[in-house]
């Protein structure tokens, strides 16, 4: 199948989307919950660190929660692949770090980095808007195994610069800080309620419907589809 849009920018989703959900659920989730014992031990008077913990607790309810709980809450918010914004600042955290060092290299799907290329070369603004943390964004597209494509992208959001990624003010938040009219921006991911709040919120979307993706078999109404961005067509505005 093969999708056309007329557009100024694309906002991309990693998971699913970019890049395989095998590969955040089998090397990030396990990198990073080796090390949230240390980073809470040793690291707890970090200011970024203290507020994730602060909304870990400020979430369970339980305000007096030690480091031992926090992280018996961040494993079983990792088991169950929850969104939560203080697990994504912590992870962050860790995934930049191990990027850093080499410990990580990205995982992009082979269609992704060439059409990525070409849209920015045509002119096509490129955003990121995942649940994973601004921080853990910079360094995937830093930390490819092409090398560093930041080049190639425009700005970065998540659900806390953003919002939930299900809530249409979401999108309109990011249009506004985009400065681009709600029409002319193209959302791609592969969960459809992310698609719903976008085309809610007045934006084009498209559905990532990967093999062998978790939603993969979802419902996806009628949203247009595509199982590369090899299949999306830009016709990008020239900037003049
Ligand atoms: C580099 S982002 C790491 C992936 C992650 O933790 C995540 O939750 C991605 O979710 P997405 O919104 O991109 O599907
Ligand atoms: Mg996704």
């Amino acid at each position: 199948m093969s999708v056309r849009f007329d557009v100024d920018a694309v906002v991309l989703d990693i998971e699913g989307t970019t890049s395989a959900t095998g590969f955040v659920v089998d090397v990030l989730y396990p990198y990073a919950r080796e090390r949230f014992g240390a980073l809470l031990a040793s690291r707890g008077g970090e200011p970024e660190v203290a507020r994730a913990v602060a909304q870990v607790r400020a979430e369970i309810g339980e305000p007096g929660a030690d480091a031992a709980r926090v992280e018996k809450v961040l494993g079983e918010w990792i088991d169950e692949d929850r969104k939560a914004t203080p697990l994504k600042t912590l992870q962050g955290i860790l995934w930049a770090e191990g990027f850093a060092r080499g410990d990580l290299v990205s995982h992009f799907y082979p269609d992704v980095i060439p059409v990525l290329r070409r849209w920015h070369g045509d002119g096509v603004r490129l955003y990121v808007y995942s649940s994973g943390s601004v921080a853990a964004q910079r360094a995937w597209f830093a930390h490819s195994a092409e090398g560093d494509l930041l080049g190639l992208v425009s700005g970065l959001y998540d659900t806390e610069n953003a919002g939930p990624k299900q809530e249409p003010d979401s999108y309109r938040a990011i249009a506004a800080s985009i400065g681009t009219g709600l029409g002319r921006l193209l959302f791609l991911s592969d969960r459809p309620g992310e698609l719903d709040a976008a085309r809610a919120a007045g934006w084009r979307a498209v559905g990532v419907r990967r093999a062998g993706e978790p939603y993969a078999d979802a419902e996806f109404g009628d949203h247009p589809l595509a199982s590369a961005f090899s299949e999306i067509t830009l016709a990008a505005r020239s900037s003049s």
